[in-house]
Protein backbone atom coordinates (compact mmCIF):
# COMPACT_ATOMS: atom_id res chain seq x y z
CA UNK A 1 0.00 0.00 0.00
CA UNK A 2 1.24 3.77 -1.03
CA UNK A 3 1.41 5.62 2.08
CA UNK A 4 -0.47 9.08 2.26
CA UNK A 5 0.89 11.97 2.04
CA UNK A 6 1.24 15.09 3.68
CA UNK A 7 2.72 18.41 3.29
CA UNK A 8 3.29 20.86 6.43
CA UNK A 9 3.47 24.46 4.72
CA UNK A 10 4.43 27.06 7.10
CA UNK A 11 6.29 30.31 7.64
CA UNK A 12 8.48 31.12 10.80
CA UNK A 13 10.62 34.63 10.97
CA UNK A 14 12.44 33.39 13.94
CA UNK A 15 12.65 29.78 14.59
CA UNK A 16 9.71 29.34 16.88
CA UNK A 17 6.59 28.33 14.71
CA UNK A 18 9.84 25.73 12.63
CA UNK A 19 9.86 23.59 15.53
CA UNK A 20 6.25 23.57 16.10
CA UNK A 21 6.13 22.32 12.45
CA UNK A 22 8.92 19.94 12.74
CA UNK A 23 6.49 18.16 15.46
CA UNK A 24 3.51 17.98 13.56
CA UNK A 25 5.72 16.56 10.76
CA UNK A 26 7.10 13.94 13.19
CA UNK A 27 3.68 13.54 14.52
CA UNK A 28 2.19 12.36 10.76
CA UNK A 29 5.37 10.54 10.08
CA UNK A 30 5.18 8.55 13.25
CA UNK A 31 1.96 7.16 11.45
CA UNK A 32 3.94 6.22 8.54
CA UNK A 33 2.56 9.15 6.24
CA UNK A 34 5.04 10.29 3.89
CA UNK A 35 5.61 13.80 4.80
CA UNK A 36 7.20 17.18 3.04
CA UNK A 37 7.84 20.32 5.18
CA UNK A 38 7.88 22.94 3.16
CA UNK A 39 9.40 27.00 4.77
CA UNK A 40 7.29 29.22 2.49
CA UNK A 41 9.79 31.46 2.32
CA UNK A 42 12.24 29.49 1.10
CA UNK A 43 10.57 26.79 -1.16
CA UNK A 44 11.95 24.34 -3.34
CA UNK A 45 11.18 24.00 -7.32
CA UNK A 46 9.20 21.62 -6.85
CA UNK A 47 6.80 22.39 -3.35
CA UNK A 48 3.98 23.25 -5.80
CA UNK A 49 3.74 20.11 -7.77
CA UNK A 50 4.00 18.28 -4.60
CA UNK A 51 0.95 20.49 -2.72
CA UNK A 52 -1.04 19.46 -5.83
CA UNK A 53 -0.37 15.58 -5.16
CA UNK A 54 -0.37 15.28 -1.61
CA UNK A 55 -3.40 13.86 0.07
CA UNK A 56 -3.23 16.61 3.20
CA UNK A 57 -1.81 19.87 3.62
CA UNK A 58 -1.33 21.29 6.79
CA UNK A 59 -1.12 25.15 6.97
CA UNK A 60 1.30 26.59 10.07
CA UNK A 61 1.92 30.31 10.54
CA UNK A 62 3.24 32.48 13.50
CA UNK A 63 0.70 34.66 14.65
CA UNK A 64 1.54 38.40 13.53
CA UNK A 65 -0.97 41.37 14.44
CA UNK A 66 -3.83 39.16 15.01
CA UNK A 67 -3.04 36.91 11.83
CA UNK A 68 -1.47 34.78 9.79
CA UNK A 69 2.14 36.49 8.27
CA UNK A 70 2.50 38.10 5.61
CA UNK A 71 5.35 35.64 4.21
CA UNK A 72 2.35 32.88 4.40
CA UNK A 73 -0.27 35.51 3.33
CA UNK A 74 1.72 35.47 0.18
CA UNK A 75 2.02 31.72 -0.05
CA UNK A 76 -2.09 31.45 0.39
CA UNK A 77 -2.43 34.49 -2.26
CA UNK A 78 0.19 32.27 -4.72
CA UNK A 79 -2.17 29.68 -4.34
CA UNK A 80 -4.81 30.97 -6.44
CA UNK A 81 -3.06 29.29 -8.92
CA UNK A 82 -4.14 25.96 -7.86
CA UNK A 83 -7.67 27.36 -6.81
CA UNK A 84 -8.39 28.06 -10.32
CA UNK A 85 -8.10 24.64 -11.56
CA UNK A 86 -9.16 23.10 -8.65
CA UNK A 87 -6.35 21.05 -7.49
CA UNK A 88 -6.77 21.32 -4.11
CA UNK A 89 -10.46 19.85 -4.02
CA UNK A 90 -11.40 17.33 -1.77
CA UNK A 91 -7.69 17.39 -0.06
CA UNK A 92 -6.97 17.40 3.84
CA UNK A 93 -6.37 20.41 5.65
CA UNK A 94 -4.96 21.30 9.19
CA UNK A 95 -3.21 24.12 10.45
CA UNK A 96 -1.02 25.32 13.57
CA UNK A 97 0.26 28.73 15.07
CA UNK A 98 2.46 30.31 17.46
CA UNK A 99 2.61 32.99 18.86
CA UNK A 100 4.23 34.85 22.05
CA UNK A 101 0.50 35.76 24.20
CA UNK A 102 -1.06 33.23 25.59
CA UNK A 103 -4.16 34.34 23.33
CA UNK A 104 -2.73 36.34 21.46
CA UNK A 105 -5.53 36.13 19.19
CA UNK A 106 -4.10 32.90 18.14
CA UNK A 107 -7.44 31.38 16.95
CA UNK A 108 -8.05 34.45 14.13
CA UNK A 109 -4.87 33.04 12.47
CA UNK A 110 -6.41 29.52 12.70
CA UNK A 111 -9.54 30.77 11.03
CA UNK A 112 -7.63 32.32 8.13
CA UNK A 113 -6.44 28.78 7.49
CA UNK A 114 -10.01 26.66 7.35
CA UNK A 115 -11.02 29.78 5.22
CA UNK A 116 -8.52 29.20 2.73
CA UNK A 117 -8.76 25.35 2.98
CA UNK A 118 -12.76 26.68 2.03
CA UNK A 119 -11.97 28.34 -0.31
CA UNK A 120 -9.89 25.49 -2.05
CA UNK A 121 -13.06 23.55 -1.02
CA UNK A 122 -10.75 21.10 1.25
CA UNK A 123 -11.89 19.23 4.52
CA UNK A 124 -11.08 20.40 7.64
CA UNK A 125 -9.41 18.25 10.28
CA UNK A 126 -9.57 19.81 13.57
CA UNK A 127 -7.55 19.03 16.80
CA UNK A 128 -9.96 16.46 18.46
CA UNK A 129 -8.60 17.04 22.06
CA UNK A 130 -10.01 18.10 24.74
CA UNK A 131 -9.02 21.51 26.39
CA UNK A 132 -6.10 21.68 28.86
CA UNK A 133 -6.83 22.00 32.21
CA UNK A 134 -9.83 20.75 32.05
CA UNK A 135 -11.53 24.09 33.44
CA UNK A 136 -10.36 22.77 36.81
CA UNK A 137 -8.03 23.97 39.48
CA UNK A 138 -5.82 20.30 38.59
CA UNK A 139 -4.78 21.15 35.24
CA UNK A 140 -0.86 22.29 34.56
CA UNK A 141 0.98 23.91 31.93
CA UNK A 142 2.19 20.60 30.95
CA UNK A 143 -1.16 19.56 29.59
CA UNK A 144 -1.85 18.41 26.61
CA UNK A 145 -3.84 21.11 24.81
CA UNK A 146 -3.24 23.45 27.47
CA UNK A 147 -4.01 26.43 25.29
CA UNK A 148 -7.39 24.69 24.68
CA UNK A 149 -7.75 25.50 21.03
CA UNK A 150 -10.39 23.38 19.21
CA UNK A 151 -9.43 24.28 15.55
CA UNK A 152 -6.21 23.53 14.99
CA UNK A 153 -2.58 23.45 17.00
CA UNK A 154 -1.96 26.47 19.42
CA UNK A 155 1.42 26.82 20.60
CA UNK A 156 3.13 29.65 22.63
CA UNK A 157 6.83 31.27 22.53
CA UNK A 158 7.60 33.99 25.16
CA UNK A 159 9.46 36.78 23.72
CA UNK A 160 12.46 36.84 25.40
CA UNK A 161 12.85 33.11 24.76
CA UNK A 162 14.81 31.73 22.14
CA UNK A 163 13.43 28.49 19.77
CA UNK A 164 15.21 26.06 21.38
CA UNK A 165 13.64 27.31 24.44
CA UNK A 166 10.20 27.24 23.12
CA UNK A 167 7.52 26.47 22.36
CA UNK A 168 6.94 24.61 25.62
CA UNK A 169 6.97 20.62 24.99
CA UNK A 170 3.37 20.29 25.93
CA UNK A 171 2.81 22.37 22.69
CA UNK A 172 5.28 20.58 20.74
CA UNK A 173 3.13 17.41 21.76
CA UNK A 174 -0.12 19.02 20.89
CA UNK A 175 1.65 19.92 17.79
CA UNK A 176 2.75 16.21 17.56
CA UNK A 177 -0.94 14.87 18.30
CA UNK A 178 -2.18 17.37 15.20
CA UNK A 179 0.33 15.31 12.76
CA UNK A 180 -0.44 12.03 13.94
CA UNK A 181 -4.44 13.07 13.79
CA UNK A 182 -4.07 14.03 10.21
CA UNK A 183 -2.49 10.76 9.32
CA UNK A 184 -4.36 8.48 10.90
CA UNK A 185 -7.70 10.20 9.92
CA UNK A 186 -6.82 10.62 6.27
CA UNK A 187 -5.55 6.85 6.03
CA UNK A 188 -9.09 6.00 7.43
CA UNK A 189 -10.49 7.67 4.28
CA UNK A 190 -8.66 6.60 1.29
CA UNK A 191 -9.84 3.74 -1.16
CA UNK A 192 -7.42 1.02 -0.45
CA UNK A 193 -4.44 1.34 -2.95
CA UNK A 194 -1.95 -1.30 -4.82
CA UNK A 195 1.76 -0.57 -4.71
C1 LIG B 1 5.46 41.59 13.43
C2 LIG B 1 5.10 40.77 14.62
C3 LIG B 1 3.79 40.76 15.05
C4 LIG B 1 3.42 39.96 16.15
N1 LIG B 1 2.11 39.93 16.53
C5 LIG B 1 1.73 39.10 17.54
C6 LIG B 1 0.36 38.96 17.88
O1 LIG B 1 -0.55 39.49 17.26
N2 LIG B 1 0.06 38.16 18.94
C7 LIG B 1 1.01 37.52 19.67
O2 LIG B 1 0.67 36.84 20.63
N3 LIG B 1 2.32 37.61 19.34
C8 LIG B 1 2.69 38.36 18.27
N4 LIG B 1 4.01 38.42 17.91
C9 LIG B 1 4.99 37.54 18.55
C10 LIG B 1 5.25 36.29 17.72
O3 LIG B 1 4.05 35.63 17.37
C11 LIG B 1 6.14 35.32 18.48
O4 LIG B 1 7.37 35.94 18.78
C12 LIG B 1 6.36 34.02 17.75
O5 LIG B 1 7.01 33.09 18.62
C13 LIG B 1 7.22 34.19 16.52
O6 LIG B 1 7.30 32.96 15.84
P1 LIG B 1 8.44 32.68 14.79
O7 LIG B 1 9.75 32.59 15.54
O8 LIG B 1 8.08 31.40 14.15
O9 LIG B 1 8.41 33.84 13.83
C14 LIG B 1 4.40 39.21 16.83
C15 LIG B 1 5.74 39.25 16.40
C16 LIG B 1 6.08 40.01 15.31
C17 LIG B 1 7.52 40.01 14.83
Amino acid sequence: MNAVTIAVVFHSGYGHTARQASAVARGAASESAEVHQFDVSDPPADMWDILDSADAIIFGSPTYMGGASAEFRRFAEESSTAWSTLKWRDKYAAGFTNSAGVNGDKLNTLMSFVLLAAQHGMHWINLGLPPGWLYTTHGSAEDLNRLGGFLGAMAQSPSDAGPELSPPASDLATAEHLGRRVATTVAARMPARSS
